[in-house]
């Protein structure tokens, strides 16, 4: 099948082979790896994308073919050598004629809103906000497409009550790897809709997306507590996720936390919080010796409205926070408006831009650690191998298995409550061996290690793995089912190869140009 035959067949929009387009696909934000694709092409409509994916299911040799929304994956996983990438989100360096196919739809009685796969968070938290509505489960950074998210769960510090996005979906619109195009919901093809909420882009590529809405909140109050002690850290965050569960009882909005392994937070990139109007001086605390040279942070917020006279506000936030034991006097506070709050990393990501930091490699580790081990975590990981350097932010925090649909593909540990721990390091190349990516790579192998020779099970959260049998093994009792719906949706392997967990069915070289 030659791609420029594509027009043939009635795609509209254009196939670029421009280099700078295919430059750009070949590429992400990991930096870690380059494979360029034969050509992209840039839909003008989810007819577009059908039509593709049924010429490359359709033709004798087959080529691959993968939906790219903003590149903001680490190993390759929109990449497709060889064959087409789909460049579905319109961003800047890849916009490219009109556009997108259509702007957020939003119904305001019914409380959701219709994106194009490619749309960006921003955008949907912008469009949503002029009807006072707003989703209720966030990514921390929002410059990431709707598809790409959905394709792995999408959390934040909402999912521990209102789950991931992927459990604030509606209805998918999906052209599957057989290039037919299929609106799926719980009712109406639900084995395709489940299968496509997590499932690493195997199954179909996300056209539309119908995403539930809430009442917007316009002002957060962002809190930040300190904590010497883990157990007392994590016995504080899994109590605050605990409220949920209770009706009608007073709870934070948001729950994160992050790990401060050397010289304190001012060197992490994801927000300006630490300010110099507000600095923080741990060594004035006089808070005790930090266990093992460590320090957690506490992170949450109290949503309300303008109108919310301050007093109440004060009331409501400092009950709650009369139930944490975090170090006395590390409380710092600051109030936002909503948008601001949730657009908070793209401020550090201007920062880290203006200072040439943030186009470099990321060879950063997600993981979900049972919450039965997540005290020896703490121990082997951020008080040893570590060994007090953190080469960016460490995020962690607890979620409830109750708001995860089971039927989606995404795979959590087996326990009721689990973590998130992010190393989001950055290779800066400044001379020292720490911070090059051959020492953070391995350090993230070390990591591993120990979890497997510990015994802790833990799962990758945005995964990576190179073998099938390491996916086997990602997947466990999951694995069946997953692979039955790609012999379902996706039988030639055409779709999402940069995951590298099926073969494709085709070589590469079958496609001629
Ligand atoms: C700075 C930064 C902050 C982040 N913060 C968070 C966070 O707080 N929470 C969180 O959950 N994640 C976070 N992530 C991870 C992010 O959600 C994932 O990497 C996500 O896949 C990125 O979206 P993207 O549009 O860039 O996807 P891409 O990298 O373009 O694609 C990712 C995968 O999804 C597939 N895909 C893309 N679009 C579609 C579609 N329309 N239909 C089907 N499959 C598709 C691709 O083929 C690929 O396999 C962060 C990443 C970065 C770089």
């Amino acid at each position: 099948m030659d791609p420029t035959e594509l027009f043939f067949l009635g795609v509209d929009s254009r196939l670029s082979f421009k280099s700078s387009d295919v430059e750009t696909a070949s590429v992400d934000f990991g930096m870690l790896g380059k494979a360029k694709p034969r050509a992209v092409l840039h839909p003008a409509s989810a007819d577009d994308v059908a039509r593709l994916v049924k010429a490359a299911y359709e033709s004798a040799n087959g080529f691959p073919v993968s939906a790219r929304g903003h590149g903001h994956s680490i190993n390759g996983q929109a990449q497709a050598v060889n064959g087409v990438v789909i460049q579905m989100s319109d961003s800047e360096g890849t916009r490219f004629g009109s556009g997108k196919p259509f702007l957020p739809q939003v119904k305001e009685k019914e409380k959701y809103v219709d994106v194009w796969g490619g749309e960006l968070w921003i955008q949907v938290l912008k469009s949503t906000l002029e009807h006072g509505l707003a989703p209720k489960s966030w990514t921390d950074y929002l410059y990431l497409s709707v598809g790409g998210t959905l394709s792995n769960a999408g959390i934040s510090g909402q999912a521990f009550h209102h789950g991931p996005q992927i459990s604030n979906v509606h209805e998918l619109e999906v052209v599957t790897g057989k290039g037919e195009l299929l609106i799926c919901s719980e009712e109406k093809n639900s084995e395709l809709f489940h299968a496509v909420l997590g499932g690493l882009g195997q199954f179909g590529i996300i056209t539309r997306a119908r995403i539930a809405l809430e009442a917007a909140p316009q002002k957060v109050r962002w809190i930040r507590v300190l904590y010497s002690d883990f157990s007392t850290f994590t016995r504080d965050q899994e109590y605050l996720i605990s409220l949920h569960a209770q009706p009608g009882s007073q709870k934070f909005d948001y729950v994160e936390g992050f790990v401060i392994v050397n010289d304190g937070p001012t060197n992490t990139w994801r927000s300006s919080f630490f300010s110099p109007r507000n600095p923080v001086k741990i060594n004035s605390l006089g808070a005790p010796a930090a266990d093992g040279g460590v320090l957690y942070c506490l992170e949450i917020t109290k949503n309300y409205d303008g109108s919310t006279a301050s007093d109440i506000i004060d009331k409501e936030v400092n009950s709650l926070l009369k139930k944490l034991d975090f170090i006395p006097g590390s409380a710092f506070t600051t109030d936002l408006p909503y948008e601001e709050f949730l657009d908070r990393v793209h401020k550090a990501e201007l920062r880290l831009r203006s200072k040439g930091v943030w186009d470099v490699p990321h060879p950063w580790l997600n993981l979900f650690v049972p919450k039965s081990r997540i005290a020896d975590f703490d121990k082997g990981v951020f008080k040893g191998i570590l060994g007090n350097q953190a080469n960016g932010p460490i995020l962690i925090y607890p979620m409830n298995k109750n708001k995860w649909d089971r039927r989606s593909s995404v795979v959590i540990p087996d326990e009721e409550v689990f973590y998130l721990v992010a190393l989001l390091r950055s290779a800066l190349n400044t001379g020292e061996e720490i911070d090059t990516l051959e020492y953070l790579e391995n350090q993230n192998r070390q990591i591993l290690r120990f979890c497997d020779e510990a015994g802790i099970i833990v799962k990758q959260y945005l995964p990576h793995h190179t073998r099938q049998q390491e996916w086997v093994d990602h997947f466990g009792d999951k694995w069946g089912q997953f692979y039955q719906r790609k012999m379902e949706f996706d039988p030639r392997h055409i779709l999402a190869t940069g995951q590298l967990i099926f073969e494709p069915s085709f070589t590469s070289s079958t496609m001629p140009l």
